[in-house]
This record gives structure tokens, sequence and C-alpha cells, in this order.
């Protein structure tokens, strides 16, 4: 099926299953607080590795002792799109792992 972007109606059913992730304007969004800034500079390394996997990539920061992420699919106009659920499906399943909450 092509990629096509979601509606509002589908952004907000998607986002009700992933606690902690909002609409930022066009684009999904969530932070993590983490215990260390050595730690969230980690979860920044595993953050993109898994980006290279999917191959779509979200705009990252490392703050103090956070990470914090949006995203949205350049390919469709900067829509929000599945590709960008299914990154942030992937950042919660590792996050646990680094101790992000
Ligand atoms: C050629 C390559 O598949 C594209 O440039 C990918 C790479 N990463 C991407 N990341 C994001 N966030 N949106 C895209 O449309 C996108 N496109």
């Amino acid at each position: 099926m092509p990629l096509e972007p979601l509606s509002q109606k589908e952004i907000e059913d998607r986002l009700a299953e992933l606690p902690g992730w909002s609409l930022d304007g066009d684009r999904i969004a969530r932070s993590y607080r983490l215990g260390s800034h050595f730690a969230a500079a980690a979860m920044v390394l595993h953050i993109a590795q898994l980006q290279d996997e999917l191959d779509h990539h979200s705009d990252l920061t490392l703050g103090y002792h956070s990470v914090s992420l949006t995203v949205n699919t350049h390919s469709v106009g900067g829509a929000v799109t599945d590709l960008d659920f299914d990154l942030a499906r992937r950042v919660e399943e590792i996050a646990p792992g680094h101790g992000a909450s």
C-alpha cells in the first residue's frame, strides 16, 4: 500500500496507544528523562541505529538528562504517516532498557 498522510482521527487513535507521545504541529513528538547525560547520549546512539535500520529519521535532540524526538515524513510533504509511528514504537521498545521515562 502506498504511503499516505494519516487523518487527524488516525493520528489520535495511534497516539492513544503511545503514552508520552503527542502531536506538535505537523510532527509527532516525545521527550524522555534519563539518569545521566551519558545515558541520554547512549540512547541517542541507539535511536540513530534504529533510524538507519528503518531508513526513517527523527529530529533528535540530546539534552542534559534528556532525549527529545520529533518526526514526520518528508516524502509526503511533511505529514504524519505510519512510518512515523513505526519509529515511535521502536523507540518505546528500547526506552526501558535505557532507564528512560
Ligand atoms: C531515500 C530515503 O529513503 C529517504 O530520504 C528517507 C530517509 N529518512 C526519512 N526520514 C523522515 N523523517 N522522513 C522521510 O521522508 C525520510 N525519507
